[in-house]
């Protein structure tokens, strides 16, 4: 049987009507849930803010005085301190010393920072035009209201997410829960920090895969280097899809004698293998084993590393339930000439600075330098050959 060559666009339409699942949520302290998927909205069980507070150190005031104009003298009363609240009925004709954060009791509605008011036995003075009527209060509320939702469901958590969710009280969120496995394959690997033998190389996917997984929130397994042996292959597979819900393997996606990867998964379970009209990342395979998901990325460290921002990011948003990411995150003017081929999607490793995207002088699939300086891929359509400077190119961010 022929192999599919699929476009990008049609590998993630591809991936999206293969995987149906629903993982199963759990509950996860706000300490743990950096990067979690949220199985349920977040909504407030407050109004934010909790109570009208002072936005600034200064005297707290009716602004019903301001109407008097001209200059105004006000007697100080009392202070209000964050944590603090001032107790009692403060003077309506007067003001309250107040700082940042402080309730402000509800006769008074404007703030005047220190700054802008001289101090002279016991009162402030200050041009009734120097202050708006409400100015520097942060209303009870105004942010949300209880009841608002503040996350949705399917969003992954950023840490401005957990802070959030902090501040509505939340000591823990409903997630869901991704069991992940991942696998080297290939005889030639050794892991760092082991002895090199001739022809072999340090693996450096199987710990790039499981960082990613992991910076995605997925409970991750590595279970070590798959041996070039049908049979330990095969065993080895099998025993790990019982324990996850999605099995990653790289290398052995190829045309070589030796790359068993699809022959292995196509006898246990169910098997698609693709060419995509992409560089890096051609081979792609994705499946079941049992109950779980599988993909087999491509051996070159470059090719796996983006073909895993690609195809396995949106395998993590599919199970979670999450809104897929879109292919294209930005488009942005190139400060490079950027070289592809036709036919082919190129993503081309570099990073954005002020002017644009700068292409990395890195380039080779064979090693992860190149991507270790990006923080986005160009995105060179089939259609394009090349890109002069000045013209716009559409990218992936890679850095989230
Ligand atoms: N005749 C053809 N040969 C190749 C083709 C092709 O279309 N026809 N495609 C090339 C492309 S593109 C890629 S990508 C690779 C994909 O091959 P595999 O997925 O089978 O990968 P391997 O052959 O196992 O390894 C490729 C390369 O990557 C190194 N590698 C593998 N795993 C790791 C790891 N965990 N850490 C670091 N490096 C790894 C491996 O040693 C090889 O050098 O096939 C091309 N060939
Ligand atoms: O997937 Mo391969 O070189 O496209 O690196």
């Amino acid at each position: 049987m022929t192999t599919p060559f699929l476009s990008c666009d049609d590998v993630l339409l591809a991936l999206d009507r293969f995987i149906r699942a629903e993982l199963p949520s759990e509950t996860v302290p706000l300490e743990a849930a950096l990067g979690r998927c949220l199985a349920e909205p977040v909504r407030s069980p407050v109004d934010v803010p909790l109570f009208s507070n002072s936005a600034m150190d200064g005297f707290a005031f009716r602004s019903e005085l301001l109407k008097a104009g001209g200059r105004l003298r006000l007697p100080v009363t009392g202070a209000a301190f964050a944590g603090h609240p001032f107790e009692g009925e403060p003077d309506p004709e007067g003001a309250l010393r107040i700082m940042t954060g402080a309730p402000v009791p509800d006769a008074f509605d404007t703030v005047i920072p220190f700054e802008h008011v001289l101090e002279s036995e016991g009162c402030i003075e200050f041009e009734a035009s120097a202050i708006r009527p409400a100015a520097n209060v942060r209303l009870q509320g105004e942010e949300f209201r209880a009841g608002d939702e503040l996350i949705p469901a399917g969003a992954f958590l950023t840490p401005e997410a957990v802070g959030l969710a902090a501040s509505a009280g939340y000591a823990e969120l409903r997630c869901r829960r991704l069991r992940v496995v991942v696998f080297a394959s290939g005889d030639e690997l050794r892991e760092p920090g082991k002895e090199l033998g001739a022809g072999k190389i340090y693996n450096a996917n199987a710990y790039l895969l499981t960082a990613l997984l992991r910076s995605w929130g997925a409970d991750v397994e590595y279970l070590g280097i798959l041996p070039d042996d049908y049979e330990t292959m095969l065993a080895r597979l099998e025993e790990a899809a019982l324990r996850c819900d999605l099995l990653l393997t790289s290398g052995g996606v190829g045309e070589g004698d030796k790359d068993l990867v699809g022959r292995v998964v196509g006898e246990a379970g169910e098997l698609h293998h693709v060419h995509v009209k992409q560089r890096p990342g051609k081979p792609l395979s994705y499946g079941r084993i049992g109950e779980a998901y599988f993909m087999a990325l491509p051996g070159n460290p470059a090719a796996c590393a983006v073909s895993a921002r690609l195809y396995v990011r949106r395998a993590v948003e599919r199970l979670c339930g999450a809104t897929p990411s879109p292919l294209v995150d930005a488009a942005v003017t190139t400060t490079t000439k950027l070289k592809g081929r036709l036919s082919r999607t190129d993503c081309i490793r570099g990073r954005i600075d002020e002017k644009g995207f700068v292409a990395s002088p890195r380039s080779s699939s064979s090693t992860l330098a190149g991507l270790n300086d990006a923080d986005a891929l160009a995105l060179l359509p089939e259609d394009c050959a090349e890109l002069q400077p000045g013209e716009t190119v559409r990218v992936k961010l890679v850095r989230r």
